[in-house]
């Protein structure tokens, strides 16, 4: 068993508060991604669990035991760091050697054996006995990952370990590093700051925000249903429109009520008694042009500002009531900044949440049932 517990987790650096207060369960063999802006304490948080930074509150299990104040080198797990972190003056295979040594006294055989096996699955076999300049910076994280692996940790911990790869290789490293995961199935701590990384990779996703967790799920729960506007405006590329807007009470109908848009909510009943104002959220893709909406569909007036073509669609930002509205529609439409569209909502994707905390107080879709947050894994909405 190799789950990792952390329980009210704090670090202080002086007078920085790094993190402050994480609660949060990662499951055996689990992939969880902790993602977040920078400075939001990802790293510290990674640090703190492998024990090269030293918690200034809080517990952290590994397995069930309390290792909160054990060295580095009494926790089964292994991290992978940005920069790779290989001796310039070893060879690779010495490199990998040295991870092992550094933890433990093992025999000649017991090495020689851990670190071809690395090798192998890393398929970095010709490469052992170059030094780290004389490897491409793909191959440099092979072979760093290989100095993990040897170990044979329980809980392997990785801060952004494909930053430094150009975007091809990233590309192709992710799949590796999912295919590496399904072979080991070792419970894996992953930082970065990528939120499409953190999509691809995570069985779950861990989103912070300066030094608190905002919310821990599944990745297209998360992107279906955040918890706060931060997630929401976070995960997604382009991010979800946001628009302060009133909501008025009408009857039976709650209608948002903006200077460039009227749009009436599905599923009156589930949204709370709330202020005349709140942030309205609508993702680019579930706006489309009104010749393609249901027909009897509410729809507005945009003005096109500016037409960016992505290959597989058409990113148009628009003007609409004073504020940006970005949608995707096809890539080959014939829309050019300076023409008005007409554009309506999916009713089915539309969020709501409040003004001053960010709380997220509905989405359109129905939550299917058991894919809400763990109360135990997120900040409770008052503290935050
Ligand atoms: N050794 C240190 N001494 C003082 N402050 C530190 C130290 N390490 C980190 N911090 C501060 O703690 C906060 C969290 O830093 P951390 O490196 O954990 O963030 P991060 O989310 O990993 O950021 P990035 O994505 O930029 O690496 C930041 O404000 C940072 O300046």
């Amino acid at each position: 068993m190799s789950t990792i517990e952390l329980q009210n987790l704090q670090k202080r650096y002086d007078d920085v508060r790094a993190v402050k207060g994480i609660d949060l369960t990662v499951r055996d063999g689990e992939f969880l991604v902790v993602v977040g802006p920078s400075g939001c304490g990802k790293s510290t948080t990674l640090r703190t669990i492998a024990g090269l930074e030293s918690a200034t509150d809080g517990e952290i299990l590994l397995g069930g035991e309390v290792v909160t104040d054990r060295p580095p080198k009494e926790r089964s797990v292994a991290m992978v760091f940005q920069n790779y972190a290989l001796y310039p003056h070893m060879s690779a295979a010495q490199n990998m050697r040295f991870g092992m040594k550094s933890v433990g006294d093992y025999s000649t055989e017991e090495i020689e054996r851990r670190v071809d096996d690395a090798a192998e699955t890393l398929d970095i076999e010709d490469l052992l006995d170059r030094k780290p300049e004389a490897l491409s910076g793909g191959e440099r994280q092979r072979v760093a990952i290989g100095r993990a692996l040897v170990r044979e940790p329980d809980v392997f911990l990785l801060d952004e370990p494909l930053s430094n790869l150009d975007a091809k290789l990233r590309v192709q490293m992710r799949a590796e590093l999912l295919k590496l995961h399904r072979d080991l199935d070792a419970t894996t701590v992953y930082v970065t700051h990528d939120q499409t990384e953190a999509m691809t990779l995570g069985d779950r996703v861990a989103v912070l925000n300066e030094g608190r967790l905002q919310q821990v799920a599944a990745p297209q729960e998360l992107y279906d249903y955040p918890a706060n506007r931060f997630v929401a405006e976070f995960v997604g590329e382009p991010a979800m429109n946001v628009f302060t807007t009133g909501l008025r009470h009408h009857d039976e109908r709650v209608v948002v009520d903006h200077d460039g848009f009227t749009v009436t909510l599905p599923a009156a009943d589930r949204i709370p008694a709330t202020d005349d104002e709140v942030a309205f959220g609508v993702r680019p893709e579930d706006i489309s042009l009104a010749a393609n909406c249901p027909s009897g569909s509410e729809t507005f007036t945009a003005t096109v500002t500016v037409r960016e073509p992505l290959g597989e669609l058409l990113l148009l930002h628009c003007d609409v009531g004073g504020g940006e509205l970005r949608t995707k529609v096809e890539p080959r439409s014939e829309i050019y900044p300076g023409d008005t569209v007409e554009l309506g909502f999916d009713d089915d994707r539309l969020h709501l949440f409040d003004i001053e905390s960010g709380e997220a107080l509905y989405h359109s879709a129905p939550q299917p049932a058991g894919t809400s947050v763990e109360p135990s894994d997120a900040v409770p909405t008052q503290s935050r």
